[in-house]
C-alpha cells in the first residue's frame, strides 16, 4: 500500500486516534528513538533508525487493510503559530488473535507527554471502538515487571492480573519477565471509560468572560511553566481556603489585570465540572461587562479579544470547551 486505509479516526475527549501516515515517520522516530521509551516496548529495536519507522509505518496499513491489527497514531491538539496543531503523542494498537476472539493491547506514549493520562485515554477508546466493530470477547495485554506505570493503566481499564511469563525484548536484546493481564468484554464495557483515581480533590476555581462592548471576550494565555501552559483560558484563578469565589475573581483580576471589578458587576453565568488526571475542576464562570482602570498584562500572559464563534482557533482547556459553546450561544 502506498496510502493510509480509509479508516474513520476514532475520537476521545482530547484525543484522536487515526492510521499513521508517512509524514508521520519524524516525529514517531524522535518519541521512540529514546531509551526510556523504548526500553519498555518488545517490538521496537534500539536505536530505532528513521528507515524503521518509514517502513514500519506502511506495515501498519497493510494489517488495517487485512483487518489483522490497529496500530493507530495517537495525536493531540498543541497551539501552534497559527492556531492549535495537531502533534503526535504516541501509538496504540490493537492485534488480532489468531482465533480472531480476543485481541492484545499494547501502547506507548512519547515521554514529554507522561503524566497526562494518554495511555488509559487512548487505550480505553481504541477498545471501545474494538468492542463494537470487532464482537472481540476478550483484551490481554503485558507489561514489563518493573513498569508499575504499564501495570496502573492497563488496571484502569479494567484489565486484572494472570500471570506471568518471559517475552522476548528487542530493545533488550533478550527475554525480560513480564506481567500478564486480561479482561473478557464486560469487564472492559464495566470500566471503558478510566474511573477517578479515589483520592481525587474537588478544586475550585473562579473565572469571569470579560465582555467588552463589541461582544468580544477576554482570553489570557496560560504562561509557561504552568500546567496547562500555552491554552488560552478566561481571567480567574483558584479560590482560596475562607474565600468566597466573587473576592477570588476580584483579587485575581487585580493581581493578574490591574482592573478594578465589584462583585455586584459579576453576573453567574454557567459553570464548568471536568476531570482532570490529578483533580476534579470546578469552575463557575462569571460574565462582567464593566471594570475600572486600564487593563494590562501584569504578568506579561499574552491576551487577545475574541469573539465567541471565533473561540475555536484558539486551544483551550478541555474544561472551557462546554463554556465556549454556551457563550457562544448566549453574546
Ligand atoms: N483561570 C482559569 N483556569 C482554568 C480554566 N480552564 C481550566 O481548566 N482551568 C484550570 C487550570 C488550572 O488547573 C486551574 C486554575 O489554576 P491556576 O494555577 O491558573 O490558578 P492561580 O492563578 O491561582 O495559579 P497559582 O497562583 O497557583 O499559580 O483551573 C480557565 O478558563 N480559566
Amino acid at each position: 500500500m502506498t496510502a493510509p486505509p480509509d479508516f474513520p479516526p476514532i475520537r476521545t475527549e482530547r484525543l484522536t486516534l487515526r492510521p499513521l501516515r508517512a509524514e508521520d515517520a519524524p516525529a514517531l522516530h524522535r518519541l521512540v528513538n529514546d531509551w526510556e521509551v523504548a526500553k519498555t516496548l518488545a517490538r521496537v529495536p534500539y536505536p530505532y533508525g528513521l528507515d524503521r519507522a518509514e517502513s514500519w509505518i506502511r506495515s501498519t496499513w497493510a494489517q488495517i487493510e487485512a483487518g489483522e491489527a490497529w496500530h493507530l497514531a495517537i495525536t493531540g491538539e498543541e497551539p501552534g503559530p497559527e492556531g492549535p496543531a495537531e502533534t503526535l503523542v504516541g501509538c496504540v494498537a490493537l492485534t488480532l488473535d489468531a482465533d480472531r476472539r480476543g485481541a492484545e493491547l499494547g501502547y506507548w506514549v512519547g515521554r514529554k507527554f507522561w503524566g497526562h493520562g494518554v495511555a488509559p485515554e487512548a487505550a480505553a477508546g481504541l477498545c471501545r471502538w474494538a468492542l463494537a466493530q470487532l464482537g472481540l470477547e476478550a483484551v490481554h495485554a503485558s507489561a514489563l515487571r518493573e513498569n508499575t506505570r504499564s501495570a496502573a493503566v492497563l488496571r484502569r481499564l479494567g484489565l486484572r492480573p494472570a500471570g506471568e511469563a518471559m517475552q522476548t525484548f528487542l530493545s533488550r536484546g533478550g527475554p525480560m519477565p513480564v506481567l500478564l493481564f486480561r479482561a473478557t468484554r464486560e469487564e472492559i464495557l464495566a470500566t471503558a471509560v478510566p474511573p477517578a483515581p479515589a483520592d481525587r480533590t474537588v478544586l475550585l476555581v473562579a473565572a469571569v468572560a470579560l465582555v467588552d462592548a463589541d461582544g468580544r471576550v477576554l482570553l489570557a494565555r496560560r504562561p509557561e511553566g504552568k500546567p496547562l501552559a500555552g491554552l488560552w483560558e478566561f481571567p480567574g484563578g483558584k479560590v482560596k481556603p475562607g474565600e468566597s469565589p466573587e473576592a477570588a475573581l476580584i483579587r485575581e483580576l487585580k493581581e493578574e489585570l490591574d482592573i478594578d471589578v465589584s462583585e455586584s458587576c459579576l453576573a453567574p453565568f454557567t459553570f464548568a465540572s471536568h476531570a482532570y488526571e490529578k483533580f476534579h475542576l470546578m469552575m463557575p464562570l462569571y460574565l462582567c461587562r464593566k471594570w475600572g482602570g486600564t487593563m494590562r498584562a501584569v504578568e506579561g500572559q499574552a491576551l487577545a479579544w475574541v469573539r465567541p464563534r471565533q473561540m475555536g482557533g484558539y486551544a483551550m482547556p478541555p474544561a472551557d470547551k462546554p463554556l465556549v459553546a454556551m457563550l457562544q450561544d448566549f453574546l
